[in-house]
C-alpha cells in the first residue's frame, strides 16, 4: 500500500497545527518535515522547536528530512523534539555509517537520502543499516519544483537491491510528486510519496491525497 507523506514546507505556517490535522484526517501516513540550514541547501526552514510544537497535534510519524551540514550535531535535538524517522543526505555525511548508527542510538528510525546527481551506488553499502531510503526527485531546497525523470532508474535499482538482499527498508521519493508523476514512482518501486505543493496548494487536501493515491492504481 502506497503511503502519502505531505511536506509541510508548502503548508500555511500561520495555522500549521490545523494544516497537519487536515492531512491526517485526509489519509496521510507520515508528516514530512523539511529541515534546511542555508548551507547544504540555499534555503532556511524548520528547526527542532517546530518539531516539538507539532508533535502533540498529530498521531502520525514525523518524517524529518535533514538538508543540513554536520547532521550529527543536530540528531539528538531532533530525536528529543519528537522525530520518528530522521533522514540524512549521503552528500552531507562524511561518516555515513556512524551517522546512521547515531540516529538509531536515539531510538529513532534512520533514513539515507541521495540527490538527483548522486549515483545510487553511493548508498549501496549502507542499505542493510537503514529503515528508509529517500530518493530526491528534485534538487533539494524548495517546494514546487519539476520532477526529474532520470531519477526513476535509481528507485528501480534500490528496489532491486532490497529484493536481492532480502532487506525491508521503505523507499520514499521526494520532489515534484503529483497526480502525473506518482505512478512513475510507484511503478519503479517507491512505497512512500512525499507531496508538498500537490497537497497543500489544493483547497481540499483529502481529495488531493486521494487523487494522488488513485493515480498510482
Ligand atoms: O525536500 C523537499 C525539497 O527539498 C520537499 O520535501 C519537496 O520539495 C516537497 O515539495 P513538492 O512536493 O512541492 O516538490
Ligand atoms: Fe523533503
Amino acid at each position: 500500500m502506497t503511503k502519502i507523506a505531505p511536506s509541510i514546507l508548502s503548508a500555511d505556517f500561520a495555522k500549521l497545527g490545523q494544516e497537519i490535522k487536515e492531512v491526517e484526517s485526509g489519509g496521510a501516513e507520515y508528516i514530512h518535515v523539511d529541515v534546511m540550514d542555508g548551507h547544504f541547501v540555499p534555503n532556511i526552514t524548520i528547526g527542532p522547536l517546530i518539531v516539538d510544537a507539532i508533535k502533540p497535534v498529530t498521531n502520525l510519524p514525523l518524517d524529518v528530512h535533514l538538508m543540513i551540514e554536520n547532521p550529527d550535531s543536530y540528531i539528538e535535538a531532533f530525536a528529543s523534539a519528537g522525530a520518528s524517522i530522521i533522514s540524512v543526505h549521503q552528500e552531507a555525511s562524511v561518516h555515513l555509517h556512524r551517522t546512521i548508527q547515531l540516529i538509531k542510538s536515539t531510538g529513532v528510525k534512520a533514513g539515507v537520502v541521495i540527490n538527483p546527481a548522486t549515483p545510487v551506488e553511493m548508498i549501496r553499502d549502507i542499505l542493510p543499516d537503514v529503515d528508509l531510503v529517500l530518493i530526491m526527485t528534485v534538487n533539494p531546497g524548495f517546494g514546487g519544483q519539476s520532477f526529474i525523470h532520470n531519477t526513476l532508474g535509481k528507485i528501480e535499482q534500490v528496489a532491486k537491491w532490497r529484493e536481492e538482499l532480502s532487506l525491508n527498508f521503505e523507499i520514499e521519493v521526494d520532489g515534484g510528486v503529483n497526480m502525473k508523476t506518482a505512478k512513475l514512482c510507484t511503478d519503479a518501486g517507491a512505497d512512500v510519496l512525499v507531496a508538498g505543493s500537490a497537497v497543500f496548494n489544493q483547497e481540499d487536501r483529502k481529495q488531493a491525497i486521494q487523487d494522488i493515491l488513485e493515480a498510482t492504481k
